[in-house]
C-alpha cells in the first residue's frame, strides 16, 4: 500500500513531463506542415518561374530559328535569281475520303509550320528522309497561296521573258488541281491570265500589249490543238524564216482582249472547248496538257517591242512503266508518257551538267518547251505529292527528281527585247535591268523566235475568272 502510495505520488511529474513533450512535438508537426506548406508554394513559385523563364527562352529560340529561316530563303532567293536555278515548289494533297482505299491509311509526310521550305517522308520503322525545296505547300494552302509564288514569274512574262511553270507528280496527286483549278477555285492558269490583264491595265500609259492563248494537248507523242473544234494534229517544225526557231503549222491562236472593264472567257470558245479538252478527255491523266500565252509589247515612247511568252504545263502522271502492270496499247501508252517524262528527266540533266548540247528534240513535249526551258529563261515546278502511305514510293521518286531539278541553273534570265526607233535587230537584257526601261540596252543577242505565222483569231472573254 505504501508503495502503491509512492507511486502515485511520482505520477504527476511525469504526466506532466509527458504533458510538455506532447505540446513540444504537436507543435513541432505543425511548424513542420507550415514549413512543409511553404516549402512547397515556394517550390512550385520556383518551378513556374523556371518554366516561364523557359518557354520565354524557347520563344526567344524559335523566333531567332525563324529569323534564320526567312534571312536564309531571301539569300537563297538571290542565289536563285542570280544563278537562274529552276524554282522548285511542292504541293503536298490533302487527303481526300476518295484517295482513302485502305482503312486507317497513315499519313507518310509531314511540313515543318516554321519552316516553308521543309518536308519530310516516313519511310518505315522510323527512318525519315527530309527534303530542302524553294517553297513547300501545306494539304491546306489554298490556290491564291500557290499563285502568290508564281506571280513574280508570271509578271516577268509582260516584261519579255521567257517563263515555263510545269506541274510534275504521280496520277491524281493534284496536277490539274494545281494548274486548271476550278470555276470557283481557279488555278495557276486562270490567276495567271487575270494577273497579266491586270499589270497589263497598270501599265496602259506606258505600253501596249496583246495577249495571245494556244493550247495543245501530246498524247502517244501527237501533238493536237485543243482550241479547235476537232483536236487537230499537229507538227513542229523549224521556222522556213532562217531563224531556226520552230512553228506549229496550223495552230490556233487566239487574241485575247478586255471588255468594258472586265476580262472575261468567252464561253463557247477559249473555255469551253479549252476545258472540254483538257478535263473531260478520255486520257486527260495520261497526256500532257499546255497552255501557251504570248504576250507581245509596245513601248509607245521608244517604240521598242518585247515577246514575253508563258508555257503552263499540266504533265502526264510519272509513275513508272514497271509499276503499272500495262499491256498492249496500254503499254504503249505508258511507254510513250515515260518517254516523253524520261526526255524531260535527259534535259533537265543535260541542263544541270551544263553539257553542250541539250536532247530537247527526243520528246514533242521538251521540243515544244525549247524556248522557254533552256538557258537564260524562268521556270518553275510545282511537284505533287500525296501524303499517303501507299503513295511513299512514288512520292520519294517525285521528291528526288524535284531535288535533282533545283539544280539546274538556266544562267541569269534575257529579256526579249526589240529597240524601237526602226531598228530591227532583237536584244536580250538581264534580269538586273528596269523592267520597263529599253535604255541602256546594248547587249545584242542573237534574232528572237519569230511570231507564229498564222493570224491570231481576235477574242473577248465573256466569263470572269
Ligand atoms: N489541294 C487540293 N485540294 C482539294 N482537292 C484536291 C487538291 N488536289 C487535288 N484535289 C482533288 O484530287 C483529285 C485528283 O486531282 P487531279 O485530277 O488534279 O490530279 P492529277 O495529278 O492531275 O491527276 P492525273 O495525272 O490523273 O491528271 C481531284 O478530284 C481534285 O479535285
Amino acid at each position: 500500500m505504501a508503495d502503491l502510495q509512492k507511486r502515485l505520488t511520482a505520477l504527476p511529474p511525469t504526466l506532466r513531463t509527458m504533458k510538455t513533450d506532447y505540446a513540444s512535438l504537436r507543435s513541432q508537426v505543425r511548424n513542420f506542415s507550415d514549413f512543409y506548406g511553404a516549402a512547397i508554394t515556394d517550390a512550385k513559385k520556383q518551378i513556374s518561374a523556371a518554366m516561364r523563364e523557359m518557354s520565354e527562352a524557347n520563344k526567344d529560340l524559335l523566333e531567332k530559328y525563324r529569323k534564320e529561316v526567312a534571312l536564309r530563303r531571301k539569300y537563297h532567293e538571290q542565289l536563285v535569281e542570280l544563278k537562274g536555278n529552276i524554282r522548285v515548289l511542292c504541293r503536298v494533297k490533302p487527303v481526300l475520303k476518295e484517295d482513302q482505299h485502305e482503312e486507317g491509311q497513315s499519313v507518310v509526310v509531314t511540313t515543318d509550320p516554321n519552316n516553308e521550305s521543309a518536308l519530310s517522308v516516313l519511310k518505315g520503322q522510323g527512318r525519315s528522309h527530309n527534303f530542302e525545296l524553294d517553297r513547300v505547300f501545306h494539304p491546306q494552302a489554298t490556290q491564291e497561296e500557290v499563285f502568290q509564288e508564281i506571280e513574280p514569274l508570271v509578271t516577268s512574262c509582260i516584261d519579255g521573258y521567257h517563263v515555263c511553270i510545269f506541274a510534275y507528280g504521280q496520277t491524281g496527286s493534284g496536277k490539274t488541281y494545281t494548274m486548271e483549278g476550278s470555276t470557283e477555285n481557279p488555278g495557276i492558269n486562270q490567276r495567271a491570265l487575270k494577273h497579266l490583264f491586270s499589270e497589263i491595265e497598270d501599265r496602259k500609259d506606258m505600253w501596249i500589249y496583246t495577249v495571245t492563248v494556244s493550247s495543245v494537248e501530246i498524247y502517244n507523242e501527237v501533238l493536237r490543238d485543243l482550241l479547235s473544234k476537232d483536236g487537230e494534229k499537229l507538227d513542229i517544225k523549224i521556222n522556213p524564216d532562217g531563224t531556226g526557231q520552230l512553228h506549229v503549222p496550223g495552230l490556233r491562236l487566239i487574241e485575247v482582249k478586255k471588255s468594258s472593264n472586265h476580262y472575261f472567257w468567252k464561253t463557247w470558245e477559249f473555255g469551253e472547248s479549252y476545258r472540254n479538252f483538257a478535263t473531260m478527255n478520255q486520257h486527260s491523266s495520261r497526256s500532257h496538257a499546255l497552255l501557251m500565252i504570248t504576250v507581245l509589247g509596245t513601248d509607245l515612247a521608244s517604240g521598242a517591242k518585247t515577246t514575253g511568252k508563258l508555257n503552263l504545263v499540266d504533265l502526264a502522271g510519272s509513275e513508272r512503266v514497271w509499276k503499272s502492270g500495262a499491256e498492249g496499247e496500254r503499254l504503249k501508252e505508258a511507254q510513250n508518257i515515260n518517254r516523253s517524262l524520261l526526255a524531260l528527266g535527259d534535259v533537265i540533266q543535260a541542263l544541270r551538267g551544263k553539257e553542250k548540247h541539250i536532247p530537247f528534240r527526243n520528246s514533242r513535249l521538251t521540243y515544244l518547251l525549247q524556248d522557254s526551258l533552256g538557258k537564260g529563261n524562268k521556270t518553275a515546278m510545282v511537284v505533287q505529292v500525296s501524303a499517303l502511305e501507299s503513295n511513299v514510293g512514288e512520292t520519294m521518286c517525285s521528291l528526288k527528281f524535284a531535288e535533282r531539278v533545283c539544280k539546274v541553273e538556266l544562267g541569269p534570265a534575257a529579256r526579249k527585247i526589240q529597240r524601237g526607233g526602226g531598228s530591227h535587230q532583237w536584244t536580250q537584257q538581264t534580269h538586273s535591268q528596269p523592267n520597263t526601261s529599253t535604255s541602256n540596252n546594248n547587249n545584242k543577242q542573237p534574232p528572237l523566235p519569230s511570231q507564229p505565222v498564222s493570224q491570231p483569231i481576235s477574242l473577248s472573254i465573256s466569263q470572269s475568272v
